[in-house]
């Protein structure tokens, strides 16, 4: 089978490029560039997974696999993600947070004009942070590996995620060397098999996987796969941008729940959290940790954004 019709059979709606791209111009009398004929993305994701494999074809070129496998000997240690999440829920009996760098996004533009990553990940970390998730796409979320790596050699302590959109293994390597202690999978664009195949790859390079999920299906694909201890679900659909928080509660309800509590699997709940209610709501669903950019980049200090999210300080 070929890669699309593999994703296919899995529920998988985003499909990945055709090899030769869109063409540019009419060819004969007829013009073939039709829309939703298989050359034009159908959704901001397949655009932005389209546009993800042409930028990531390009940089293997410049750094091949060997190249950064000799970096990876030198690069320091990770630090303990999910650890740092279990941890942080002991201490405050309220969910641990992950607390998003996040300039931009293709949903919402620009949510903060004047904008130091470095910043404000030491005001998330002095906030109550358990960890951080850095966006690294350049073009539609203005993030960036340089965010990565400056907040990692400032010294901050908090594990960082790295949020991209992998769909090669070499973007895990390249996380792991700019200072990555986990990264992004999404089940909407990985099939089973890469998703198996990337997991034991970050397990070999000591990185945490959150493997984000956003309805039934993707669900029940990734309690099927072995060795994951981490699964996001997205309240946000990445196809039509609507965001409803009652997702975290419906994909935990009955033997979904079940089975998550019996694999002693960390559940995050992600995206559309701005109050204490909200938190609760989730909490009361069965996370024991969330994902928030938006509500806590905006605020001026995003410290204090912290405890307004949680309804008070959670920072000692
Ligand atoms: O800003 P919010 O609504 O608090 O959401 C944060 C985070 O969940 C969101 O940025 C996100 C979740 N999964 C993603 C995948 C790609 C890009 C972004 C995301």
């Amino acid at each position: 089978m070929f890669q699309n019709e593999v994703a296919e059979s899995q529920g998988i709606r985003i499909r990945r490029r055709p090899p030769t791209g869109p063409p540019l111009h009419f060819v004969g009398p007829f013009e073939f560039r039709l829309q939703n004929e298989g050359n034009t993305p159908r959704n901001i994701l397949e655009e932005i997974i389209w546009n993800k494999d042409i930028e990531v074809s390009q940089m293997k070129e410049r750094k091949p696999l060997v190249t950064l496998k000799k970096f990876i000997d030198n690069a320091p240690p990770t630090r303990d993600f999910v650890g740092a999440l279990k941890a942080a829920h002991s201490r405050t009996g309220l969910p641990g947070l992950i607390a998003e760098v996040k300039k931009a996004s293709p949903s919402r533009g620009i949510l903060r004009e004047n904008f130091d990553p470095v910043e404000i990940a030491q005001a998330y970390e002095k906030g109550g942070a358990a960890c951080l998730s850095v966006l690294t796409d350049e073009k539609y979320f203005k993030g960036s590996f340089e965010n990565l790596e400056a907040i990692r050699s400032a010294g901050v302590k908090c594990p960082l995620l790295c949020k991209e959109f992998v769909i090669d293994a070499w973007q895990i390597y390249y996380a792991r060397i700019k200072g990555a202690d986990a990264i992004l999978l999404i089940a909407a664009v990985l099939p089973d098999l890469d998703i198996r195949y990337m997991v034991k790859i970050c397990k070999m390079l000591d990185l945490a996987a959150l493997i984000e999920v956003h309805d039934e299906r993707e669900m029940d694909r990734v309690l099927g796969i072995e060795g994951i201890e981490l699964i996001g679900i997205n309240n946000r659909n990445l196809e039509t941008f609507e965001v409803d928080i009652s997702n975290t509660k419906k994909l935990l309800e009955g033997e979904r729940g079940q089975l998550i509590r019996q694999k002693d699997i960390i559940v995050v709940g992600e995206s559309g959290l701005f109050t204490p209610d909200h938190v609760a709501y989730v909490q009361e669903a069965g996370v024991k940790a969330v994902l928030v950019g938006e509500s806590i980049v905006k605020q001026s200090d995003p410290g204090k954004g912290i405890a307004g999210l949680f309804g008070k300080d959670i920072s000692v």
